[in-house]
Order: structure tokens, then sequence, then C-alpha cells
């Protein structure tokens, strides 16, 4: 199936043994497009994504993905072996280019880092270098799980920033799995609720950029969307 956009999904099933994680999924994403999906816990997203991202083939229905994807995982994966610049280019084509690699860290604002062992990055710094090594490779669509949940609130809000303002740069289509609901209303276009194997809720975000959360319009969304995830909105009022 070819269609032009970054991803064209229909009726796209998995089941491991009995257990149907996904059960007839339709999902169009446009080029350019900031999606993000929500789902509670063992709901099927990551799974999602590792089809997406070509890891997974043991599939049923039709999937069309962009040809130049770039997947972010919440662990970086670095090389421990090989310096950070090193890994921006790794497994790109022909010999290491060192200038690329640097431009790629210097907007991720890790100029400083290019010629480090991972082992001396922070957790932020790793997940800016694996960002890094996404963009090197300018994608079309960007698959990201959940890349900041392992950082602290303060890293977290940065980089958060950071992608927001990678994405108006380069415009790629993004695809973010996220547990955040304010996240997921400060980032993207359009967000997603999976539940059952399916795309349950699709609400498209319709307010300008930066997004202030205070804004009634994303309160209201924001309590609309933990309820649908079936968090009682008292309690974290
Ligand atoms: N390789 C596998 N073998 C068997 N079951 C699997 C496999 N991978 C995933 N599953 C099952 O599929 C379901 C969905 O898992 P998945 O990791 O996609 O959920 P998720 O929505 O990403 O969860 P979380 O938000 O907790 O990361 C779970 O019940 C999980 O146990």
């Amino acid at each position: 199936m070819t269609t032009g956009a970054p991803v064209e999904v229909r009726n796209l099933s998995r089941r491991f043994g009995e257990h149907v994680v996904i059960d007839g999924l339709d999902l169009h994403i446009e080029p350019g497009e900031f999606v993000a999906l929500l789902g509670a816990s063992g709901c099927g997203k990551s799974t999602l994504l590792r089809i997406l991202a070509d890891l997974d083939r043991d599939i049923t229905g039709d999937v069309s993905v962009a040809r130049g994807r770039a997947v972010g995982f919440q662990a970086p994966r670095l090389m421990p072996w090989k310096r950070v610049w090193r890994n921006v280019v790794l497994g790109l084509p022909g010999r290491p280019d060192r200038e690329r690699a640097e431009a790629a860290l210097a907007e991720v604002g890790l100029s400083h880092r290019v010629d480090v062992w991972p082992k001396v990055l922070s957790g932020g710094e790793a997940q800016r270098v694996a960002l890094a090594r996404s963009l090197v490779r300018e994608p079309d669509l960007l698959l990201l799980d959940e890349p900041f949940s392992a950082l602290d609130a303060l890293t977290r809000l940065t980089a958060r920033g950071l992608v927001d303002e990678l994405w108006q740069r380069h415009r790629c289509a993004v695809l973010l799995v996220t547990h955040d609901v304010e996240e997921a209303l400060v980032l993207a276009d359009r967000v997603l609720v999976m539940d059952r194997g399916r795309i349950a809720h699709d609400a498209r975000v319709e307010i300008d950029r930066p997004r202030d959360l205070a804004d009634p319009a994303l309160v209201a969304m924001r309590t609309d969307l933990l309820a649908r995830l079936g968090v009682d909105v008292k309690e974290h009022a």
C-alpha cells in the first residue's frame, strides 16, 4: 500500500498467542503532523510503534510507513564503545561524517559533548544525543516511545521544549507514545487514545503554540482525556 502519507494503517491486527493486542486498528498521519498516542498500560502502544518501526512483521492488515523513518526509544541505546559523534552518524552509509554529527549535536545543544564517551552523559544528554541521531537522518517520520519518561521533571520539561522546537524547524511527522496527558496536549496536533486494540478517540488540538496549560480549552481537553483514560479527575485537580 503506497499513499504518500507518512503513516497509513488499515485493519491492523497483532496477536500474541490467544491474546489479541491490536484488533483491526486504523491510523492515518499526515506529512508534518505531530500525533501523540495515549492509552492504559499494556494496551498495545509500544507494540504498534514496533510494527511501524518495522521491528515486528508478524501482523495482518495493511501498513504503509514512510521509508525515511527514525525511532527513538525510552532508553537511548547508545554504543558505549563509540564516542558521541560516532553514535550520531552510526549506520549511515559512507564514511562517518563528523561535520554532520557536529551540526546535529549543535541543534540539540550538545556541541561540548561531541568527543566524549556515552558513559559520561547525563540521562537528559543521552536522550538529546538519541534525538540528534534521529535528526541526522532527516526522517519523514519520527517514532518516539516515551522518550522523556526516565528523566527528572525539570530535564523533562527542557527535553519537551527541545522536541517542540526541533519539530517546528524540521516539520517531520511525529508519533509520540506518552503516558503524560499534558505532554500530549502541549506538543501534539492530534491526541489519540488507544483502547482494546484500536484508536478509540482522536482529538485535534486546535490551539496556537506555544500553549499554556491554563488555557480553558486545554483544561477541558485534559479533563476529557483523563476521564477516557479512567483517571479520577478530582483526585488530580
Ligand atoms: N513479545 C511479546 N510476547 C507476548 N506478549 C507481548 C509481547 N509484546 C507485548 N506483549 C503483550 O502485549 C500487550 C501490549 O504491550 P505493549 O508493550 O504494546 O503495551 P503498552 O501500551 O506500550 O504498555 P506500557 O504503557 O505499559 O508501556 C501486553 O499485554 C504485553 O504483555
